[in-house]
């Protein structure tokens, strides 16, 4: 399946909590999610997401680090999109609501609300929240259903990157 859209999505930690916030509109509306988006033309991934998240949450990210990423190969609409996936434990102002996540909260890692999110997140947030270099690849038959996933964790970031070629 060809790969169609790159995106990213950063989560912000602190204290053993992770920064969510209510997506308003477009995919994934109504769900609890990172901060994230597109990746645009002339726009380097790590750009994008230090700017997707000054956008969406007001606060400037100091220490972004790229731990994994996720395709999901999308059955529906046949192509395949890919999330690559930051977590950032540094980062200037204070954290805001915006139009896109609105409200936004900080959840315990314990505490993560599973049941309004993609159905995807349990499988590899384990390995997100722990700062692992992972890779996940996800099929979804329609946007509820996961026909097939796999995911792996790597030793470096080179390595799980492979796996959304
Ligand atoms: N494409 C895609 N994105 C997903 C999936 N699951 C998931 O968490 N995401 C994340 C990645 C992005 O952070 C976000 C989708 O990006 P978006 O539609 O908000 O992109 P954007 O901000 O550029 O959009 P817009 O403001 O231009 O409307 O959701 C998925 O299955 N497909």
């Amino acid at each position: 399946m060809p790969v169609g859209k790159i995106f990213t999505l950063v989560f912000l930690k602190r204290n053993n909590s992770v920064l969510l916030g209510l997506k308003t509109r477009g995919l994934g509306e109504g769900l609890w999610n990172g901060f994230g988006g597109k990746v645009e033309e002339n726009e380097t991934v790590a750009n994008c997401a230090r700017r997707e998240v000054e956008e969406e949450c007001g606060v400037i990210a100091s220490d972004l680090k790229q731990i994994g990423v996720v395709r999901y190969d999308l059955d529906y609409d046949k192509s395949a999109d890919v999330v690559h996936i930051f977590t950032c434990s540094k980062f200037d102002g204070f954290e805001k609501p915006s139009e896109e996540m609105n409200p936004i909260k900080w959840y315990k890692y314990t505490d993560i609300p599973f049941e309004q999110m993609w159905p995807d997140a349990p499988k590899w947030y384990p390995f997100m929240l722990k700062d692992k270099y992972f890779s996940a690849r996800v099929i979804y038959t329609d946007k509820n259903t996961i026909k097939d996933s796999i995911i792996q964790e790597f030793g470096s970031l080179s390595n799980a990157l492979k796996l959304a070629q």
